[in-house]
């Protein structure tokens, strides 16, 4: 039987094995590295609330939540909201809300089966000394070791163990990854240099129907045609147990890391009889290529038959482990397909932690799937491959607490409210950790995810929002553009260190924490530049949301408080001024006068370093130098005529606009510039980031600086706030860049509902890293201002080039 997987391109593999297996074995873990203390792998132990626990055949995967109190450190109160003010800014008062909410986190991990018992007295002991109980009365136990544990898991955490089905778990973790985990499934291509993992974009309408095929200890196959439609329709005993077992009896392998090391400099021709040792070449007849495995494990009789004198040196344990990973990935391959086709399926995931993320076993199992559906499907796998049934177990058990307790149910979260991957706490895609687990070294995977506690969605307007994806570049493909981004936050990472201790003067401990920030996120850029995919795509989005997290993990809730607010002052000094020149002068003057505020308004960027220097000159910047630094026109992009044309011939009925940074930006850029479009008839939405990220200003910031703002224009912006003209909504984001697949439910609604025909993106992290080539269904704007001299260049441009993008969409007849 042709084994499936060419040796041609086994071949190939195994030549290309120097240079691509130190990256590799970084991944699975086998790389010298710091042993950590266990606190950090289990982080927040303190505040768990509830646990679950997969305990298979060869791995333990525990899972458990915890509570983040979002402890937003108050900024000196903008004086200008008195009680008084509130309560009679009508409109604004609905909008101010609670804030300082208890964040929900979830935290998976994972480890060798044998260290159950140390691991679960380690918990048991950290639970014991900070006297907390978990909320839960019971763990909810899945995988074999339901039973086999049982009474283990019951006296050290002193839960009752509720044993669940390991099927409904697993397909139950497969489903929430699918639909809450961005770039969770891949499809894997050994020989693209440049992008050898395609992201799938998953539409969580249409996540079903599919085949999980979950290669654990063993195989098993499940249909699965809802959420909680599914069948095991088979299985198979050939799977991560005997490619583990059998290969520590035929080499002398010390652990998994090993076999795949040895896996990966082995030469299965050396093991394998091929069609070319058959047929002494190919088997034309019926299309075998020579190099086809014929027989795996064939040529081995050769030697087990010969004798001393025959002097044939037995083949080396590498040869071995290679020769046996690929009979284990290709059967595997061979009996999904099968599986498939029996069932009309054609997306087939891999799940199971015997992938782990293993280039030879991916690219086995994709060539197989390939080869033996003749090219009509193609293997999936999942970046958190080993975690479903954890994951499924602790979703089981949190629905079923919140039934009973009758109150804000978990069911309602893993439904309702979006999880987003928490980088700064994953130890990343197949990388295993060393611990200090009690007494001894254990190696862990762990990985986190958030409750974004909100439901978030698509926004409506997108031209293709199953073919959306945010980020203008990919980092991993562009080897130029990620070293360089790489490099550039590095180097921009001690100006957050000293706004974050700034931002916290009465804190003792802020110069540490700000230090151990530097210090971890430092190490995610290093992970990040050996293992561009460590965290599914890699791009300045990714990049900058790693810091906010960081900064958010070691307590710094909003590290550019102090600064915002000194310049939300300044600019509400000055916004009466503003407003009066724009006011006198004539219409086509008047709109370029507003484009040029809205440019100029954000080149207060406080994440370029380029501005920062610019600040942070004695006298700092004002308003009026930053309209002296924009590119003279024409600019970079500039469709500023076709605006106005359309200007000129439409009243929009209602614009969106997502505003950028604080101070200057959103109080003289944005708000004349809504303003304008208010006075014309247009209503206008200013959607602003849910939670701080930079010196981005924040939808709560925005309500109360709205205060004054009505107050310095009453006829105007203040009427408008009043009547709903002007309504300030939270994107539901907390990021420099903007994910229009993710944003507030509330906005998706008030979009609808308003009928919005204009979207405004504003500033390069809005609309250049991200949505820069987003289409539209209506009209929009992008507008930035290029503030990083490299990107500048790389567009064709100097430093303080400007983007001025207007379209319209494809089908319109304007
Ligand atoms: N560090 C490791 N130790 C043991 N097995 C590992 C390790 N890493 C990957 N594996 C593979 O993962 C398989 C177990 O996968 P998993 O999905 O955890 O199944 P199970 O729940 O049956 O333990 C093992 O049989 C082995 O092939
Ligand atoms: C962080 C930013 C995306 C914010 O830009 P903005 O959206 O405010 O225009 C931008 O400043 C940036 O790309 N900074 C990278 C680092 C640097 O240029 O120094």
């Amino acid at each position: 039987m042709p084994g499936g997987s060419s040796s041609e391109k086994d071949r190939s593999a195994a030549q290309e094995t120097s240079s691509s297996s130190s990256d590799e074995m970084a991944a699975s873990g086998s790389v010298r590295s710091i042993v950590l203390p266990c606190d950090e792998v289990f982080r927040n132990l303190k505040n768990a609330k509830r646990f679950a626990i997969d305990i298979g055949g060869s791995l333990a995967k525990l899972a458990y939540s915890s509570t983040v109190v979002n402890e937003r450190k108050t900024a000196p109160k903008t004086k200008l909201l008195t009680n008084e003010t509130r309560a009679h800014s009508t409109g604004l008062a609905e909008m101010a809300r609670e804030s300082n909410v208890e964040g929900m986190r979830l935290h998976f991990i994972k480890f060798e089966t044998k260290y159950i018992e140390s691991c679960l007295e380690f918990i048991q002991q950290k639970l014991d000394q900070s006297g907390l109980a978990s909320s839960s009365k019971a763990v909810k136990c899945t995988g074999g070791g339901a039973y086999k544990y049982f009474d283990l898991v019951s006296s050290k955490l002193r839960l009752e163990v509720h044993k669940e089905d390991e099927m409904e778990c697993l397909i139950k973790g497969c489903n929430f990854l699918l639909r809450n985990i961005p770039d969770e499934s891949f499809t894997y291509h050994h020989h693209d240099e440049l992008n050898k993992y395609h992201f799938q974009t998953v539409d969580p309408i249409s996540v079903f129907p599919y085949l999980l095929v979950n290669i654990g200890t063993g195989v098993s196959i499940v249909k699965v045609e809802g959420d909680t439609e599914f069948d095991r329709v088979g299985g198979s005993t050939l799977g991560g147990g005997s490619f583990f077992g059998l290969g520590s009896l035929l080499t002398d392998a010390k652990g998994f890391d090993d076999l795949l090391r040895m896996a990966e400099e082995g030469d299965h021709r050396n093991v394998d009889l091929l069609v070319s040792d058959v047929y002494g070449g190919a088997y034309q007849k019926l299309g075998l290529p020579s190099d086809l495995i014929a027989g795996s494990f064939g040529k081995t009789i050769q030697y087990s038959n010969a004798g001393p004198e025959d002097h044939k040196t037995p083949p080396a344990d590498a040869d071995k482990a290679r020769s046996l990973l690929l009979m284990i990935s290709n059967c595997i391959g061979q009996i999904a397909v099968l599986y498939a086709r029996m069932h009309k399926l054609n997306r087939i995931y891999f799940g199971g932690y015997f992938i782990r993320n293993h280039h030879i076993t991916m690219r086995t199992i994709s060539y197989a799937i390939d080869y033996w559906s003749q090219g009509e499907i193609q293997a999936l796998f999942l970046r958190h491959e080993g975690y479903l049934g954890a994951i499924g177990a602790f979703l089981k058990g949190a629905e079923e607490d919140s039934k009973i307790k009758k109150h804000a149910s978990f069911s309602d979260m893993s439904s309702l409210y979006s999880w987003n991957e928490h980088y700064a706490g994953c130890s990343g895609l197949g990388r295993y950790v060393p611990t200090a687990f009690l007494s001894q070294n254990v190696n862990i995977n762990v990985l986190e995810m958030e409750c974004a506690k909100k439901n978030l969605m698509p926004f409506p307007l997108l031209a293709n929002a199953a073919t959306y994806r945010p980020d203008t570049v990919d980092l991993t493909q562009d080897d130029e553009a990620r070293a360089y981004w790489i490099q550039c936050l590095e180097r921009g990472v001690d100006k957050t260190v000293k706004k974050a201790i700034e931002s916290q003067p009465d804190s003792d401990d802020a110069a540490e924490r700000a230090n151990n920030f530097q210090h971890r996120y430092l190490q995610h850029l290093k992970l990040l530049r050996q293992k561009p995919f460590a965290y599914g795509c890699l791009n300045v989005r990714s990049l900058l949301d790693l810091n906010e997290q960081l900064l958010n993990e070691f307590y710094f809730k909003d590290a550019y408080q102090l600064q915002k607010y000194a310049e939300n002052e300044a600019a509400l000094n000055e916004l009466g001024e503003v407003l009066k020149i724009i006011d006198s002068l004539e219409w086509e003057d008047r709109q370029l006068a507003l484009v040029k505020g809205l440019l100029a308004g954000n080149v207060f960027d406080w994440g370029a370093q380029e501005v920062v220097k610019l600040m942070e000159r004695e006298g700092g910047l004002s308003f009026a130098s930053a309209l002296e630094k924009l590119q003279p026109r024409p600019w970079l992009n500039d469709s500023f005529e076709s605006w106005v044309e359309s200007l000129r011939k439409r009243t929009h009925k209602c614009a969106v606009i997502f505003a950028d940074n604080s101070g200057a930006d959103v109080l003289l850029g944005v708000i004349p510039f809504a303003r304008e479009l208010i006075q014309r008839g247009t209503k206008v939405i200013i959607a602003a980031n849910a939670s701080p990220a930079l010196n981005d200003i924040t939808r709560d910031e925005l309500v109360e600086l709205c205060v004054k703002v009505a107050e310095i224009d009453p006829a105007i912006l203040g009427k408008a706030l009043s009547s709903g003209m002007l309504l300030i909504m939270d994107n539901g984001q907390g990021s420099p860049c903007l994910d229009l697949s993710r944003i507030d439910g509330s906005l998706r609604a008030a979009i609808i509902e308003h009928e919005v025909d204009l979207v405004v993106l504003e500033g390069m992290g809005r609309a250049l890293h991200t949505n820069f080539d987003a289409e539209f269904s209506c009209e929009s704007l992008k507008a930035a201002v290029v503030k990083n001299l490299w990107l500048a260049n790389r567009l064709g441009g100097e430093i303080f080039s400007v983007i001025f993008k207007h379209e319209l969409p494809q089908s319109n007849g304007l």
